[in-house]
């Protein structure tokens, strides 16, 4: 089946590497807009695999499995999901000139590795960044540690997400635990961690940043509202947006974004992450995709995330107006289960304005996040509240 794109003559494809519950959005979002979706991903039934066309299960992280099913497939796009994906492969691929890769493989490749995107930011860039430094041994990261970082500091490895392998040390005897964690924990393990030192921030955001084609054909970009944001261990629990700032910072920000952004190139949605203390800002890190914590966007915006990523690929217009003030908290799985039901759906949906998603992950860990609550009200404070809330009374059973 090929489905056109309104205003194109040609069907579209696009094809998801990656399968997860910010891929589900992005299906969505496409397929509301004639795109045909092939959902791929390391195990069967991921959550975008049971909205999408058709899927596929393989080691992404293999390029030639990648290839191999893109040489099948024939999609017009990729568009990645998630960071532990054979880069080398998508660049290969987007040689060739057939497929495009969503924003393009070297965004992708830069941003899949804390390395690239850090040496881009600080070093081409110049952007404040974290004080860091990259360690292959033990003996290099407690040398790297000693020569300025300083504690309190980050360990992560250099290709992870939603805070796997990372870990805050905060004295010198828990610096061998730390890195043997980053080494064990990575989705990949590239051989390296990155050590930061520890921002003093005031608030944390995600500035959702828009690269698409203006009536003239021309790239433009658009920024949503802050999304202020808490995380625990490395992995984000609540959302909301707006994030009050002072004009400086919310300027700042912007123009960090504007140079990252515009260096990594291409059309498409990404998530900026930004830590602010007063008037100041440092760059974090980007997902050159939908963000976890932009989750709250399904109900804060007109056109969420998923649309906004899903117009900007397909040289549709966007709009990042703010509809109401939200809020979003996680629903983590708290057992380990093979299997799941979920308990206490109708209280959760009683707390006035609030929305609950289940991603339909098939299999529930302790700290995997399961779904989201989200709430709309007249205050952050409020959205917060009810948010967390309805969370709260949602629980995760193992299904026999
Ligand atoms: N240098 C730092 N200073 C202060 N806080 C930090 C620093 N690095 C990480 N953190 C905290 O840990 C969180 C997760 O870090 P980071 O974004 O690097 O991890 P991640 O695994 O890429 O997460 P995700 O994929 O969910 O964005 C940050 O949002 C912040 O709260
Ligand atoms: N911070 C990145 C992020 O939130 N990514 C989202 O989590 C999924 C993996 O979840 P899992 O680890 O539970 O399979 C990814 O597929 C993506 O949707
Ligand atoms: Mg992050």
């Amino acid at each position: 089946m090929r489905i056109g794109t309104p205003g194109s003559l040609t069907a579209t494809k696009a094809m998801l590497l990656g399968s997860g519950e910010l891929g589900k959005e992005v299906a969505i979002s496409l397929q509301r807009f004639g795109v045909e979706v092939i959902a791929v991903d390391r195990y069967p039934h991921a959550p975008a695999m049971q909205v999408a066309h058709r899927s596929h299960v393989i080691d992404m992280t293999d390029a030639a499995a990648v290839k191999s099913l893109i040489a099948a497939e024939k999609p017009d796009f990729i568009v990645p999901e998630i960071e532990a994906i054979a880069t080398a492969a998508l660049a290969e691929i987007e040689a060739e000139g057939e497929v495009k890769i969503v924003p393009n493989a070297r965004a992708i490749q830069l941003t899949m590795n804390r390395e690239g995107i850090r040496q881009m930011a600080a070093e081409e860039l110049g952007l404040p960044t974290s004080k860091y430094a990259f360690a292959e041994t033990f003996e290099q990261l407690q040398a790297a540690v000693a020569d300025g970082i300083g504690y309190p500091c980050f360990i992560k490895p250099t290709m992870s997400s939603s805070g796997k392998g990372q870990s805050m040390v905060k004295s010198a005897d828990d610096l061998q635990s730390a890195w043997d964690y980053a080494k064990a924990g990575g989705r990949t393990d590239t051989g390296k961690v990155i050590v930061e030192a520890k921002i003093e921030f005031d608030f944390e955001i995600t500035l959702l940043t828009v690269r698409a084609l203006n009536a003239e054909g021309l790239v433009e970009t658009h920024f949503c509202e802050p999304i202020g944001h808490v995380q625990e261990n490395g992995d984000y629990r609540e959302s909301w947006q707006p994030q009050a700032m002072s004009e400086n910072a919310i300027q700042l920000s912007q123009q960090i974004a504007a140079k990252v952004t515009e260096a990594l190139g291409g059309l498409g949605l990404f998530g900026v992450e930004l830590f602010v203390q007063g008037d100041q800002v440092w760059f974090s890190e980007v997902s050159p995709r939908p963000h976890d914590t932009g989750m709250v966007t399904m109900v804060s915006q007109r056109q969420t995330e998923f649309d906004l990523h899903a117009r900007a690929i397909l040289g549709l217009p966007v709009d990042t107006a703010l509809l109401k003030v939200a809020a979003s908290a996680v629903i983590l799985g708290g057992i380990n289960a093979k299997a799941v039901m979920f308990q206490g759906l109708e209280q959760a949906l009683n707390v006035a304005e609030t929305d609950v998603r289940l991603f339909g992950k098939p299999e529930a860990f302790v700290a995997r996040r399961m779904g989201v609550a989200l709430a709309t009200a007249e205050s952050v404070v409020e959205a917060r509240a009810k948010a967390v809330k309805a969370a709260s009374l949602i629980t995760v059973l193992e299904a026999s």
